[in-house]
């Protein structure tokens, strides 16, 4: 059997109740929020496992928790066989991740220079740098990007980039939060039916949240539906489906 490279066990995530006063308009108290309930699941190495789910329903969260930028209020997460918590550094190491709001490229610098920085930080050999640069650019037609500054690239040219990093070191994990949302279509498609499935074949674990439902039945092994921050239902595609048309036909609470 393929080695598990994420385990999730009764995850939890509580966001405190914010102290400062202008975040309690007229009086009112903004109650802790509470994003994770009791999460658990694996993901093999090899396997591309999508996360689906209504807006609110944690999937951001638990990809920020697996990728070491936010702690958990209660129980366990590992990925590569490290504890996200206690072996930060080097779990960071192992993953490779292109959250949302991870867009951290240096405005001034060159593509090329921003990917050499990180190569330097994730300890990529030196003599491999170009080299990896170079193909993941090619992979991902952004060889005409890397010799310009960042500043000027528009939101699906940065998303290039910010992939190019989350794959540069190898990753035994790789974390994609909507990342296909500002490719253009022609990109989105090679993204999904070429270069996931390159990168799982090579072994990483693939974890990737999106609200395209034809996306996630065209390349996920697996589907996690999250609800209110709970394991609704897992399997392939179709096992989800019912499950899945179920909790995103329901009438949000406010608007029934
Ligand atoms: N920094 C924060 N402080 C307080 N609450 C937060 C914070 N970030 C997220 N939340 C809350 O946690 C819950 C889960 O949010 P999260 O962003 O993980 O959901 P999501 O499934 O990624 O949603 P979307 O599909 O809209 O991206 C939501 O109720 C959200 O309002």
């Amino acid at each position: 059997m393929p080695p598990l490279e994420v385990e999730v066990v009764a995850l939890e995530k509580t966001y405190p109740r914010p102290w400062w006063p202008w975040a309690r308009p007229r009086g009112r108290n903004e109650a802790p929020r509470t994003a994770l309930r009791g999460l658990s699941f694996e993901v093999e190495a090899g396997e591309v496992v999508a996360l689906i789910g209504p807006n609110g329903a944690g999937k951001s969260t638990l990809l920020r928790i697996l990728s070491g930028l936010l702690l958990p209020s209660a129980g366990t997460a590992r990925v590569a066989s490290r504890d996200v918590v206690r072996e930060r550094p080097g779990c960071r190491r192992e993953v490779g991740a292109a959250l949302a709001d991870d867009r951290g490229l240096a405005p001034r610098l060159t593509a090329r220079q921003n990917l050499r920085f990180y190569a330097a930080l994730y300890d990529v050999p030196p003599p491999e740098v170009d080299t990896r640069i170079e193909e993941w650019a090619a992979a991902l037609e952004a060889r005409r990007l890397l010799d310009r500054e960042v500043r000027t690239f528009s939101s699906g040219e940065k998303a290039r980039v910010v992939l190019m990093r989350a794959l540069l070191h190898r990753p035994r994990v790789l974390l994609l939060d909507e990342v296909t949302r500002s490719l253009d279509p022609g990109a989105a498609r090679r993204l999904r039916t070429r270069l996931l499935s390159d990168v799982a074949a090579r072994g990483t674990a693939v974890l990737f949240a999106s609200h395209d439902l034809a996306e996630v039945e065209a390349v996920a092994h697996r589907v996690l539906l999250l609800d209110a921050g709970r394991l609704a239902a897992a399997g392939t595609f179709a096992q989800v489906r019912p499950a899945a048309e179920s909790v995103f036909a329901a009438v949000p609470r406010e608007e029934a």
